[in-house]
C-alpha cells in the first residue's frame, strides 16, 4: 500500500476498539470522544501532507524494495542526502504542529527503521528475533502505521529492581511461553497518544541486571490486542474549548497513558527479544535508536523553541515593551538559544557518522547537547513569556465577550495594544502565550521537554562519562608539561 491518507488513518482507528479508560469510564467510540477528536485530525493532516504536491517530495520517497511511495521515516540513510531527506520530514511535520506534538508517526517509525537495519546483532541470541523486527519494519512501512511506545516502568519504588517490587508483575514481564508466543503481564508507561495509534512497541532503556530476565523483553502488538488496557491521565482539556480562547490546547493535546497488560498474548513473530539481559542492554548501543530518533526530537525541539520565542516576541511587540533594554535582553537570549539549537542540528547533520554497514547517522554529541540544553532553554523561554506578558496574561476576555455587541466597544477600547494592534489581535496573541505558559497544557509541554526521553540529569552524567573515556585532555596535559619546564624555556 505505501503512504496512507488521513481518511485511511481515521478509518483504521474507527475499525478497532482498544480498551481505553478516561476519567473513570471505558471509552466506547474513540472517534466520537471530544478529547481525541481534534488530535486525531491533527495526525490525519500529517498523513494527508504525504499526498500534497507541496510536501510529497519533501517527506516521502519511492521504496526500492516495493516500488511504492513511503514516508521518509522508513528511509535507511545511505548518504548525507538521505539524512537531510529525513531532516526535511522532521521539520515539515514539526512545523505543522509548531513542535507541540512530540510523538507524531515519524518518531517511532524512525526507531523501528533503526532497529530493523541493525537487527543483525540479535542473531547471536536468536536469529528469529532479527527476522521478526525486519518483517515488522516492512509491515509498518507498507501499511504506513502509527505507533506508540512504552519503555519506562511505572514509578513504584525506584530504589528497588523490578523483581523486588511488591508484586512480581507490577512491571511488565513474561509470565510464560506457549506454542503461540509469550504471555506478558504488568504495566509500562508513558505511552503518549496511545489511544489514537495503530500499534504499540515495547522495549526498555539499558540497565538490566541479572535477576531482571523476565523484564528484558521487546515486542510489538496492535493497540486493540485483548488484555491490553490503556489508562489515560486526566485530560488537559475537554475537547470542547474554543479555538479562540485556547488556540493551542484545543488542538494539540497529546494524551499520555499507562499501559496495563493483563496476560496479553504476544505472537512469536512479534517478539523481538525476551529473557535476555545482555540483548536488552545492547539494544540501544547496537541499533542507533538513541541517535536516529534524537534527530527527530532535536528538529522538533528546535521548532518548538523557535515557536515559543516568536510568541514571546509578539507579546512584547503587541504592548510596545520591546523597546526596553531588559526586554530586548531577554528576547535576544531566546533568539540566541534558538540559533544555538539550529547550529547544533546542522553540526550533527554535517559531521555525520557512517557505520560499518554504510548507515549514515547524525553525530551523537551535538544531539546529546541539544538534549541537555533544551530542558533549560525551553523553560527559560516560558519564563520570559510570563515575565513580559505579566498581568495581561491573566486578563484576557473570552471569544464570547468579543461577540457581545454591548460589551465590544469596551473591549476594543481597553484591550487594544500599541498603535496599530487591535484589541482582538492583542488578545489572540496573549491567548497563544497563555496556552504555552499558563495552562496545564503548557505545563505538560514543559515537562515533556524535560523528560520525553529519559532523565536529563542521568543523561548528562552518561554524556560526561563518555567524554571522559574518549578525551586525552591533551591541552591540559600540554599546559601541565609546560609548567614543569625550567622558567627560561617559557619565553
Ligand atoms: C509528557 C511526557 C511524555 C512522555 N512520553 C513517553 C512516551 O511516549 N513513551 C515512553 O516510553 N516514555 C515517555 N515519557 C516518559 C519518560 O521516558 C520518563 O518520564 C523519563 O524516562 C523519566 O523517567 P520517570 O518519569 O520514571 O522518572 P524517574 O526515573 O522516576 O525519576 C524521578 C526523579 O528521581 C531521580 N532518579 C530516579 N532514579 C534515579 C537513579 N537511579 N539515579 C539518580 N536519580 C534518579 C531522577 O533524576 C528524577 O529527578 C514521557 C514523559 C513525559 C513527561
Amino acid at each position: 500500500m505505501g503512504i496512507r491518507t488521513g481518511e485511511q488513518y481515521i478509518n483504521s482507528l474507527r475499525a478497532r476498539k482498544p480498551e481505553v479508560w478516561l476519567g473513570g469510564r471505558k471509552v466506547e467510540d474513540l472517534y466520537s470522544e471530544d478529547v481525541f477528536k481534534q488530535p486525531i485530525h491533527e495526525i490525519a493532516k500529517l498523513y494527508d501532507m504525504q499526498f500534497d504536491p507541496e510536501y510529497q517530495d519533501k517527506i516521502t520517497h519511492m521504496c526500492e524494495e516495493t516500488g511504492e511511495r513511503v514516508n521518509n521515516a522508513f528511509l535507511v540513510p545511505r548518504s548525507h542526502e538521505d539524512l537531510m531527506a529525513r531532516s526535511r520530514l522532521f521539520e515539515t511535520y514539526a512545523r505543522a504542529t509548531f513542535g507541540l506534538m512530540g510523538r507524531t508517526p515519524d518518531f517511532l517509525n524512525v526507531v523501528v527503521t533503526s532497529m530493523a537495519s541493525n537487527s543483525w546483532f540479535l542473531d547471536k541470541y536468536n536469529p528469529d528475533w532479527s527476522v521478526n523486527i525486519r518483517n515488522y519494519y516492512r509491515h509498518i512501512r507498507d501499511n504506513d502505521l502509527f505507533l506508540t511506545h512504552a519503555i519506562i516502568n511505572p514509578q513504584n519504588d525506584r530504589s528497588k529492581a523490578s523483581y523486588e517490587q511488591k508484586d512480581l508483575f507490577t512491571h511488565l514481564g513474561t509470565v510464560k511461553e506457549t506454542k503461540d508466543g509469550l504471555v506478558v503481564r504488568g504495566a509500562k508507561m508513558l505511552a503518549t497518544l496511545a489511544p489514537i495509534t495503530d500499534e504499540v512497541i515495547i522495549y526498555s532503556f539499558p540497565g538490566f541486571q541479572p535477576g531482571d530476565e523476565r523484564y528484558a523483553l521487546a515486542f510489538a502488538i496492535p493497540i486493540d490486542t485483548p488484555g491490553l488496557r490503556i489508562i489515560c491521565r486526566e485530560p488537559m482539556q475537554d475537547g470542547k474549548r474554543s479555538v479562540f480562547d485556547h488556540p493551542l490546547a484545543s488542538r494539540y493535546e497529546e494524551m499520555d497513558a499507562i499501559l496495563a497488560f493483563d496476560d496479553v498474548s504476544v505472537p512469536w513473530d512479534r517478539v523481538f527479544m525476551y529473557n535476555n539481559v545482555e540483548a536488552a542492554n545492547s539494544l540501544y548501543p547496537m541499533t542507533g535508536i538513541a541517535q536516529q530518533p534524537a534527530h527527530q526530537s532535536g528538529v522538533r525541539g528546535y521548532v518548538k523553541l523557535a515557536f515559543a520565542t516568536e510568541v514571546a516576541c509578539k507579546v512584547a511587540d503587541s504592548i510596545g515593551v520591546d523597546g526596553f533594554l531588559n526586554v530586548q535582553n531577554d528576547l535576544g537570549e531566546l533568539v540566541q538559544a534558538v540559533e544555538t539549537i539550529r547550529a547544533l542540528l546542522r553540526v550533527s547533520e554535517y559531521e555525520y557518522e557512517v557505520t560499518k554497514d554504510g548507515e549514515y547517522r547524525p553525530a551523537p554529541a551535538p544531539l546529546e547537547t541539544i538534549r541537555g540544553l533544551l530542558p533549560k532553554m525551553y523553560p527559560r523561554a516560558i519564563e520570559v513569556m510570563q515575565i513580559i506578558g505579566a498581568g495581561g496574561l491573566l486578563m484576557s476576555p473570552t471569544g464570547a465577550d468579543f461577540e457581545n455587541t454591548e460589551l465590544r466597544p469596551d473591549l476594543d477600547k481597553y484591550f487594544g495594544g500599541r498603535e496599530g494592534v487591535s484589541a482582538e489581535e492583542r488578545v489572540r496573541i496573549f491567548k497563544l502565550a497563555w496556552d504555552l505558559c499558563g495552562e496545564a497544557f503548557g505545563q505538560r509541554l514543559l515537562q515533556y521537554e524535560r523528560y520525553y526521553t529519559g532523565d536529563p540529569i542521568r543523561k548528562r552524567a552518561i554524556f560526561y562519562n563518555q567524554y571522559k573515556r574518549k578525551s586525552k585532555f591533551e591541552m591540559a596535559e600540554q599546559a601541565l608539561k609546560d609548567t614543569t619546564k625550567p622558567e627560561k624555556n617559557l619565553i
